[in-house]
């Protein structure tokens, strides 16, 4: 018999193709009120589950009394309570690699978009207000030959690198766990402490995983360190940043912008001051979100349930 495998996000049939050669599978497109009671139903019986942001935690796990092994579409797992699926022998694995490049596309936009003021100017010519010639009012920052501070030089953090390196001249520093000899060697990128990178950079880009470790990373101290002309870029997770500072620095002008992919709170509340600051470029957690990349993602995260299903070492096995 098949083992039963529930996939509870929207994903290309070829996905399904792959999976349905050695499992049956249970389909949600997406979780909602109205599925996921049935989803839960499903639950007892499951020995897979695929799918990305789940909170998979005691309380879900205790109603999956059949699950071997749960597969992120994601690279992020903050959404896993690893320690609850260790204590029951329940596997995990992750997608990373195959959407370093397009995040690092993302991350390139809002420098760029910030810096350029690219959204907000997008409005003034729409709405009609390019009358004359453009007042000094409008300018922005170069962001060619400054410096990038990026904070977790991983996967991600190294292909902007890359970016910032070979095509736009800029200067990288880094923060990170360890040493990253590979973004030395390959990008110019030197290692400082964090406060010597706050100091120093006119980009700050956070780029950590979230974890108990760097929750509020980045917070009131943090933010005063950084240059008054500092543009603070964020497309890790909210919660590696205290919100509330980083709001009260934009108010205060202790720097000059944001670009922001997360918010503490997704979808982020419609009163967050941070929607209504000019100096703020917003997007909706959108860093992998290409057709090629979620589709190698979601390919990625079947081959991980395929494997760790016949009892082999899944590729992308969360350790
Ligand atoms: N906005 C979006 O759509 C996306 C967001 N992400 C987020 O980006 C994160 C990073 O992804 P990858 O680069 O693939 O991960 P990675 O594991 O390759 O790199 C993360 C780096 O952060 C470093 N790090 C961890 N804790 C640190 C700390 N306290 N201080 C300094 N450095 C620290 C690690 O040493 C590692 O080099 C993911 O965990 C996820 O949360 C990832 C993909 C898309
Ligand atoms: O992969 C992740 O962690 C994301 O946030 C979405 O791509």
């Amino acid at each position: 018999m098949k083992p039963k495998v529930i996939v509870y996000k929207k994903v290309d049939k070829k996905v399904l193709e792959l999976l349905a050669e050695t499992c049956e599978i249970i389909y949600f497109e997406n979780l909602d009120s109205e599925t996921y009671p049935l989803f839960l139903n499903e639950l007892e019986e499951a020995q897979g589950l695929l799918g990305s942001g789940l909170k998979v935690d005691k309380e879900l796990l205790d109603q999956a009394p059949q699950l071997n092994i749960v597969c992120n579409i994601s690279v992020g797992y903050d959404n896993l309570d690893l320690t609850a699926l260790a204590e029951r022998g329940i596997i995990a694995t992750n997608t990373p690699d195959v959407l370093n490049d397009t995040v690092a596309d993302t991350i390139m936009g809002l420098i760029l978009s910030t810096a350029r003021r690219i959204p907000e100017l997008d409005q003034w010519v729409k709405t009609g207000q390019w009358e004359s010639g453009l007042a000094e009012k409008w300018f922005g920052v170069d962001v060619h030959h400054k410096v990038l501070g990026i904070i977790g030089m991983g996967g991600i953090g190294s292909a902007v690198a890359k970016r910032a390196h070979f095509g736009f001249d800029m200067d990288i520093i880094y923060h990170n766990r360890s040493r990253n000899e590979e973004a030395e060697d390959k990008y110019g990128a030197v290692y400082c402490s964090m406060e010597d990178l706050l100091k120093k950079s006119d980009f700050v880009c956070l780029m950590t995983p979230l974890t108990p470790d760097t929750v509020n990373l980045i917070g009131k101290r943090e933010f005063e360190l950084m240059k008054e002309s500092a543009i603070f870029i964020n497309a890790s997770r909210g919660k590696t940043v205290d919100e509330e500072a980083l709001i009260e620095a934009l108010q205060k002008g202790q720097i000059y912008g944001a670009g922001l992919d997360v918010f503490v709170q997704e979808p982020v509340e419609k009163n967050n001051p941070l929607l209504s600051m000019k100096n703020v470029v917003t997007l909706p957690h959108i860093g992998s979100a290409t057709y090629e990349t979620r589709f190698q993602m979601a390919m990625t995260a079947a081959a991980n349930l395929v494997k760790g299903l016949q009892g082999e070492t899944p590729p992308n096995l969360i350790k």
